[in-house]
């Protein structure tokens, strides 16, 4: 409970026991609410009119002008990622930036090379996820690699390291490459074609692909999602991710300012009780998927090629089984939706650019059979199909923004940062950075991947440049894992479908929870082609 709320109700019981007269009424409830409204005002004025002119010791980071003592620097409650971009691009700084949210909450956003070097490699365990997120989020994923923090971080990355390695990686594709084909196969059978090809809502297929993706090659379970959407576990991960309603948002900000985040999860409400059961029913899942690891374990050594990422991090032996069953549900948290979401965006771009379909799919077929066993070599070797996806995960980065907060007073970049300080970074702004990129960093272009010492960095000169998979200890450790599913789809994609978007001109509006995707989920008519070779 919010210690003001405390003191308010601590005030109103001495009041009317000590001194009647100056209660309301002698009623407990009137005084204290009486003593409530006196002290939110209280905050209102010191929070949103004398701290951040004279008390806040970032007061003299540069700041956007134009604050609102309700909405800080914002317009909206949401994000405003293009808004905050703008001040990156306008507003001269020595690397940091402070802006206030909605609600007056103090910010620093954290853009400068060398602030971003030191949050993220160098100072990455003074800054851990805030406390508020982590609640949430630990109540589904446990205390898994995403939530872990300091040395209990450092072991568990280094268990799953190996795991994650491009050596095991590589025996993922013909996964990948069959379920992007399985796909395709239920795509055309939707409906009877027509001449105009079907169109499709893309976050549907992609959230469906890259379940069944992400089952059999992390966690070794094929949810069969592609061909059946309906299954009971497919119902309860959609309410693990169900948003909460107006009114329980509204609920969260209330709890927030009075009995506090975490006990909000302790109130009875529809959300808690859905998302907790679905949770309940996840971790079971999970758990019995480690009992059957564990019964069907021998050999490992003799077959890892065959392994899904969760047998090979069990048979290392540095996860106790119930933590195993942590790291499974973090890495379909994670791991999941943010692909779901590159495959949208990889549709929208192609759609836009119907010169890279063109070469891609030359490409492709020239290179690719429709469905004989892939593998990892003939797909990396796309020079131009790894360009393409390169630059849609660089211009739209699934995980537009981060949060993090100091868990001492420390510094970034020589500037005094102190505990409790609510920190941004945004890859959202960052990859489209004309210092890091140059000239046409906000123009979609595959081609600055292609050339010379270009396949990996894009002819960024630093490898904080691109922070679609953020970077350091704590960057994604799912980041071949993600390229090569991005990879397989969009080639049997463009392999077999020309792409077009429903409305082409329609304004893009985003649609922005764990990750940032277009707010139609991409509705895109796709239509078959004929004559790319089977075997
Ligand atoms: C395009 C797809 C993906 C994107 C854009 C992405 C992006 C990110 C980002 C930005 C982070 C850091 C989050 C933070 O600390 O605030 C992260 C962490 C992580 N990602 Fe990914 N990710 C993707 C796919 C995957 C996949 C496929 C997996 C697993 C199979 C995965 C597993 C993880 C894990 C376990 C972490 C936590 C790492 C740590 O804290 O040490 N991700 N990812």
């Amino acid at each position: 409970m919010a210690p003001w709320t405390i003191m308010a109700m601590g005030t109103a019981v001495f009041s009317i026991r000590l001194a009647p007269e100056y209660s309301i009424k002698q009623s407990y409830f009137w005084t204290t609410a009486a003593l409530v409204a006196i002290s939110v005002f209280c905050q209102f004025i010191y929070r949103c009119i004398l701290y951040p002119e004279y008390f806040s010791p970032l007061r003299h980071i540069p700041t956007p002008e134009g604050r609102s003592w309700f909405r800080g620097n914002s317009t909206s409650m949401v994000l405003e990622t293009d808004r905050i971009r703008e001040w990156t691009k306008t507003i001269p700084n020595k690397g940091l930036l402070r802006y206030y949210m909605a609600g007056n909450l103090e910010r620093i956003l954290v853009v400068g090379p060398k602030a971003l070097n030191e949050i993220l490699v160098t100072k990455v365990y003074e800054f851990p996820k805030p406390e508020s997120l982590r609640l949430k989020l630990l109540r589904f994923t446990g205390n898994g690699i995403l939530l872990a923090e300091g040395d209990e971080h450092k072991l568990q990355r280094r268990g799953l390291l190996p795991s994650f390695s491009y050596r095991h990686i590589k025996n993922l594709y013909p996964i990948f490459w069959e379920k992007a084909v399985e796909m395709a196969d239920a795509i055309e059978k939707q409906k009877p074609i027509r001449s105009n090809g079907t169109v499709v809502q893309i976050s549907d297929w992609a959230g469906r692909v890259t379940l069944d993706m992400i089952g059999l090659a992390a966690i070794g379970r094929d949810f069969n999602a592609v061909h059946d959407p309906a299954t009971e576990f497919h119902r309860q991960y959609d309410k693990l991710r169900m948003r909460p309603s107006t009114w329980t948002r509204i609920l969260i900000l209330i709890s927030m300012l009075t009995i506090g985040f975490k006990a909000f999860f302790r109130l009875p409400t529809k959300w808690n009780r859905e998302s907790m059961a679905a949770a309940n029913y996840i971790r079971a899942y999970a758990r019995q998927i480690v009992e059957d690891k564990k019964e069907t374990s021998q050999g490992v050594e003799d077959d890892a090629q065959e392994k899904d990422i969760a047998s090979l991090a069990m048979a290392s032996g540095a996860f106790s089984d119930e933590n195993m069953v942590d790291q499974m549900i973090t890495m379909l948290v994670a791991g999941h939706e943010t692909v779901a979401a590159s495959l949208q965006w990889a549709v929208y771009a192609l759609g836009k650019h119907a010169e890279m379909q063109t070469l891609l799919r030359e490409e492709i077929r020239t290179h690719l059979a429709s469905s004989s066993n892939i593998i990892a070599a003939q797909v990396d070797s796309l020079s131009y199909l790894n360009a393409f996806c390169n630059e849609v995960l660089r211009f739209y980065p699934p995980v537009p923004s981060t949060v993090r907060e100091a868990n001492i007073d420390t510094s970034l970049a020589g500037i005094f940062i102190p505990k409790g300080t609510s920190l941004l970074i945004l890859p959202g702004a960052t990859n489209l950075d004309k210092d890091r990129w140059g000239s046409d960093a906000e123009e979609f272009s595959p081609d600055r991947w292609l050339g010379d010492g270009r396949a990996n960095s894009g002819g960024a000169d630093s490898n904080l440049a691109n922070l679609t998979f953020l970077a350091g200890p704590r960057g994604c450790i799912g980041q071949s894992f993600a390229k090569s599913e991005l990879l397989c789809l969009v080639a049997v994609l463009v392999g077999r479908f020309r792409v077009e978007l429903e409305d082409p001109d329609k304004k893009l509006e985003i649609n922005r929870s764990i990750s940032a995707t277009p707010k139609d989920g991409v509705m895109a008519r796709l239509i078959p082609l004929e004559g790319w070779r089977v075997k």
